[in-house]
């Protein structure tokens, strides 16, 4: 199977997101409406990428911790395909978010981002969890940290979940992560801090391709 690409819209202005994805949208299956993207612009960023991109999905990171069927359902009313919360969350908030996503007929991404425990996966997975995501933070990343080791550790480990990685991808380094196998391909300023962020969704996406199992 192909892994999906899915763009992270972070630190960009929603007019130029738009304008980005007019020119990726074929090299691309899913736009991400970053976290920091829907805390300057809400739901209506969700809005807009469902409404002009019909032809792919939108995933809106709202990386839930709390409170869970009430936040999903903001997202998942603007049409979301996807919502996002911290694997950190407890169990019952993973429950209320998976259970408010699939009456949406949506999925759920659970985030592991500083949580690598294998239990946590089995237990994600028996709630209904759709997609694991394997991420190293923008911060982390300014250590030298890269997602890597923990794809390789928990990949084999879900076994009925999707998994999804995050955490600095870039043109040169996703022949790397492709190994291992993610379903999700996560790509953050690996395009959009690119010199040229066109030919880097392009170049990203053709090793996807050539790299499919
Ligand atoms: O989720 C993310 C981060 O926590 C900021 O909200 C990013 O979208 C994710 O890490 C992908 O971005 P890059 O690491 O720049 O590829």
């Amino acid at each position: 199977m192909t892994a999906k690409l899915e763009v992270a819209l972070d630190a960009i202005t929603l007019n130029n997101a738009v304008t980005l994805i007019s020119k990726i949208q074929n090299d691309i299956d899913i736009i991400e409406v970053g976290t920091p993207m829907m805390m300057a612009y809400g739901m209506d960023a969700v809005r807009t990428f469902v409404k002009q991109f019909p032809q792919l999905e939108v995933l809106c990171d709202t990386k839930i911790m709390d409170a869970g069927a009430y936040e999903a359902q903001l997202a998942l009313s603007a049409g979301a395909d996807y919502v996002t919360l911290l694997a950190l969350s407890d169990d019952i908030t993973i429950k209320e978010v998976t259970d408010a996503a699939h009456n949406a007929g949506s999925l759920v991404m659970v985030d592991m981002i500083n949580d690598r425990d294998p239990q946590r996966v089995a237990t994600l997975q028996a709630i209904g969890a759709d997609i694991v995501a394997v991420h190293t933070g923008v911060d982390a990343q300014s250590a030298g940290r890269t997602p890597l080791d923990d794809l390789r550790e928990l990949r084999p480990l879900a076994t009925e979940a999707q998994v999804a990685v995050a955490g600095g991808i870039k043109a040169d380094t996703v022949a790397s992560y492709l190994v291992d196998e993610p379903d999700i391909v996560i790509v953050g300023g690996g395009i959009l801090n690119a010199k040229d962020p066109v030919a880097a969704a392009a170049a990203i996406h053709r090793q996807i391709i050539g790299g499919a199992r």
